[in-house]
C-alpha cells in the first residue's frame, strides 16, 4: 500500500484565516499536538513575515522532533534565507518556496514575463538547495496555469534541486476530475525520479477534500491541508476528513497515512479553541453532530446496530471518555498527572503545579470535572504564558431588568493600576465600556460568542470576541465558570493580542 505523506499547514495557511492570530506559545502547543497526531510535515509559518513568525518557527523547529518542519518563502533570497535560519535546527528542515505561474498572476500581480518567472524559479530553487537538500517548490495558482507552461516550470524546479513539487489549486477553482487530470499530466510529462508530487487544495467551491482525494487516486505522494479546514477565504482541505476517508476506504485508494486517528478530536478542539474558529456542528468527523442521531428510525437502528447509521466509529477518532481514574476534589497530583498523560499532555513540574491548583479551585465550584474541563485548564495555562500588558485585577457588575448595568474594573497595565466605571445596556457592554476607558483604545466589537465548554449548569463558559482597531482585527477568548468574568478577560485578551499584532505583524483585512 502506498504511504501518503500528510503536510499540515494549520500554522501557516490556517493562520491566514481572517481574524486569526496565534501567539508563539499557542503555535508551539498546536505543533506539539500535530506531532502526537503524527503528521509528516508541519509548515510552521512564514518566517520573513515578522519577527514573531520567525521566532515561532524557530521554537517549533527545536521542539517538534521526528517530523519535517517547513518554512514558507517567496522566491526571493531574503525570504528563503529567513526560512532557512528559522528551521535549520529542525530534525528535517524543509524550505518551501513559491512563485505564481498562471497568466493572471504573472501579468497582473508579479508583472513578470514567462521567461522572467522561469529564470527566477531556477535561480531561487538553486539558492534554496544550497541551504538544505529538502526543498519544496509550488507554482502558485497551478490550478489555473497553462498546462505546457506548468510542465516547463516543474522541469526547471526539479532540475534546480526541488525534492517536492506541490501543485496548488490556490483559488479552489478546479473540479476533482480536472485536478486529477492535471496531476497525471504533470507526472506523465516530467521525469520525477524520487521527487514527490503534492496536492494543496482550497475550499472556495466546497471541493477541497474531494479534490485532494482525487489527487491521491491520481498518484500524488503528499497532501496538504489544515485541521478543521481553516485557512485563507473558505479555507483549505480538512486534514482530518482526508485521513479518515483514506483509513476507511484504504482498499479503494490503495493508500494509507501515518496519522494517529485517535488524536483527531483532541487536535480539532485545540485548534478551534486557540484560533477562536468554531467548528460547525454539522462538520464531518469533528462537528458536534457528526455522531448524533435525531430521528426515531435512525436512533432505533443505531441502538440495534451502531453501523446501520455510523460509518465511522467515534472512538476511533478519539471521541471517548475512557479515563481510567475519575478526577475530583479528593484526587492528588499523581492521579492528575496520570490523567493528563493519558490525554497526551506531559507538563513540566511548574506547569503541572499551576494547573493542579486551578483544578482544585474548579473542583470546589463544580461537582463533576470532565476531560474537557481539564483540557480547558491546560489550554488556559499555555494561554497565560503569552498575556500582554493588561491583566484584570477586579471586576464588579451590577445589572437588572429595570436599570442600566454598571461595571467597575481595576486593571494592571503598562502605566500601573487603573480603575474605571461605566454603564451599558447590559453587563457585558458596561464592562467593555469600562475597559475601553482604562486602556484608552478605540475598538469596534465585531463579534461576541459564549460557548459552553463543558456540559451541565455548572459548566465552564468560554467567551470569544473579535475586535477591530484600524487595519487590525484580532480575536480574544477566555474560559471561566462566570461568563461576565470570561467576557472581561476575553476582551482584555483581544486587546493584549492587538498590542502584540501591532508590534509584531501587520494583518490586512478587507
Ligand atoms: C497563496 C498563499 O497563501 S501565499 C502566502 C501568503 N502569505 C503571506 O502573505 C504571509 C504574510 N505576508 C507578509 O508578511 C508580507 O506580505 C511579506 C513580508 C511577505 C511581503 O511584504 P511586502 O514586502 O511589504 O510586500 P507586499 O506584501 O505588499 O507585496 C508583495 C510583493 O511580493 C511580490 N510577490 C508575491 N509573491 C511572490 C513570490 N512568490 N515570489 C517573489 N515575489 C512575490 C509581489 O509581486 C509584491 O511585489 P512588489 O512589491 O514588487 O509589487
Ligand atoms: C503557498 C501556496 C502553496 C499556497 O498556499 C497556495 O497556493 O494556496
Ligand atoms: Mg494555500
Amino acid at each position: 500500500m502506498r504511504r501518503i505523506r500528510i503536510f499540515d499547514t494549520t500554522l501557516r495557511d490556517g493562520e491566514q484565516s481572517p481574524g486569526v492570530t496565534l501567539t508563539p506559545a499557542e503555535k508551539l502547543e498546536i505543533a506539539r499536538q500535530l506531532v502526537r497526531l503524527r503528521v509528516d510535515v508541519i509548515e510552521a509559518g512564514y518566517p520573513a513575515a515578522s519577527p514573531g513568525d520567525f521566532s515561532s518557527v524557530e521554537a517549533i523547529s527545536r521542539v517538534a522532533k521526528g517530523v519535517t518542519v517547513c518554512g514558507l518563502a517567496r522566491a526571493v533570497q531574503s525570504d528563503i534565507q529567513a526560512a532557512y535560519d528559522a528551521i535549520k535546527e529542525a530534525d528535517d528542515p524543509r524550505i518551501h518556496l513559491f512563485l505564481a505561474t498562471s497568466n493572471i498572476h504573472m501579468e497582473k500581480k508579479l508583472r513578470l514575463t514567462r521567461a522572467q518567472v522561469e529564470e527566477q524559479v531556477d535561480r531561487m530553487v538553486r539558492f534554496a538547495a544550497t541551504l538544505t537538500p529538502n526543498v519544496q517548490f509550488s507554482p502558485e495558482d497551478g490550478g489555473r496555469t497553462d498546462l505546457d507552461f506548468l510542465v516547463r516550470i516543474v522541469e526547471i524546479a526539479i532540475r534546480a534541486g526541488a525534492k517536492v513539487i506541490n501543485i496548488p489549486d490556490t483559488v479552489g477553482f478546479l473540479l476533482p476530475s480536472e485536478y486529477a487530470m492535471r496531476m497525471k499530466h504533470v507526472r506523465d510529462h516530467v521525469e520525477f525520479g524520487d521527487v514527490q508530487l503534492s496536492a494543496h487544495c482550497h475550499d472556495d467551491l466546497g471541493l477541497a477534500v474531494a479534490n485532494s482525494l482525487a489527487a491521491i487516486s491520481a498518484g500524488v505522494d503528499q497532501v496538504e491541508g489544515t485541521i478543521n479546514g481553516i485557512g485563507e477565504r473558505a479555507g483549505n482541505a480538512s486534514l482530518e476528513e482526508i485521513a479518515v476517508a483514506l483509513s476507511l476506504r484504504a482498499e479503494q485508494f490503495g493508500a494509507s497515512t501515518n496519522i494517529d486517528l485517535s488524536q483527531i478530536v483532541r487536535t480539532s478542539r485545540l485548534v478551534s479553541r486557540l484560533t477562536g474558529m468554531v467548528v460547525p456542528p454539522n462538520k464531518a468527523v469533528v462537528g458536534a453532530n457528526a455522531f448524533a442521531h435525531e430521528s426515531g428510525i435512525h436512533q432505533d437502528g443505531v441502538i440495534k446496530e451502531r453501523t446501520t447509521y455510523e460509518i465511522i466509529d467515534p472512538s476511533s477518532v478519539g471521541l471517548t471518555e475512557n479515563r481510567s481514574l475519575v478526577l475530583g476534589k479528593h484526587s492528588g497530583r499523581h492521579a492528575f498527572r496520570k490523567n493528563l498523560e493519558e490525554m497526551g499532555y506531559v507538563l513540566a513540574d511548574g506547569d503541572l503545579a499551576e494547573v493542579f491548583k486551578r483544578f482544585k479551585a474548579l473542583c470546589d465550584r463544580k461537582k463533576i470535572v470532565t476531560e474537557e474541563d481539564i483540557l480547558a485548564l491546560v489550554d488556559e495555562r499555555y494561554h497565560e504564558d503569552v498575556v500582554g500588558p493588561y491583566a484584570l485585577d477586579y471586576l464588579h457588575v451590577s445589572t437588572g431588568n429595570f436599570a442600566l448595568a454598571t461595571a467597575t474594573v481595576r486593571v494592571t497595565g503598562p502605566d500601573g493600576v487603573k480603575e474605571e466605571a461605566a454603564v451599558g445596556n447590559g453587563g457585558v457592554e458596561a464592562i467593555y465600556n469600562a475597559l475601553d476607558r482604562v486602556t484608552g483604545e478605540q475598538l469596534e466589537l465585531k463579534s461576541y460568542q459564549i460557548l459552553s465548554v463543558t456540559p451541565g449548569q455548572d459548566a465552564l463558559g468560554e467567551v470569544r470576541v473579535q475586535i477591530a482597531a484600524g487595519v487590525h482585527r484580532v480575536a480574544g477568548r477566555y474560559v471561566a465558570s462566570d461568563v461576565l468574568e470570561a467576557s472581561a478577560r476575553a476582551y482584555l485578551d483581544a486587546i493584549n493580542r492587538l498590542i502584540y499584532v501591532r508590534g509584531a505583524k501587520m494583518t490586512v483585512q478587507n
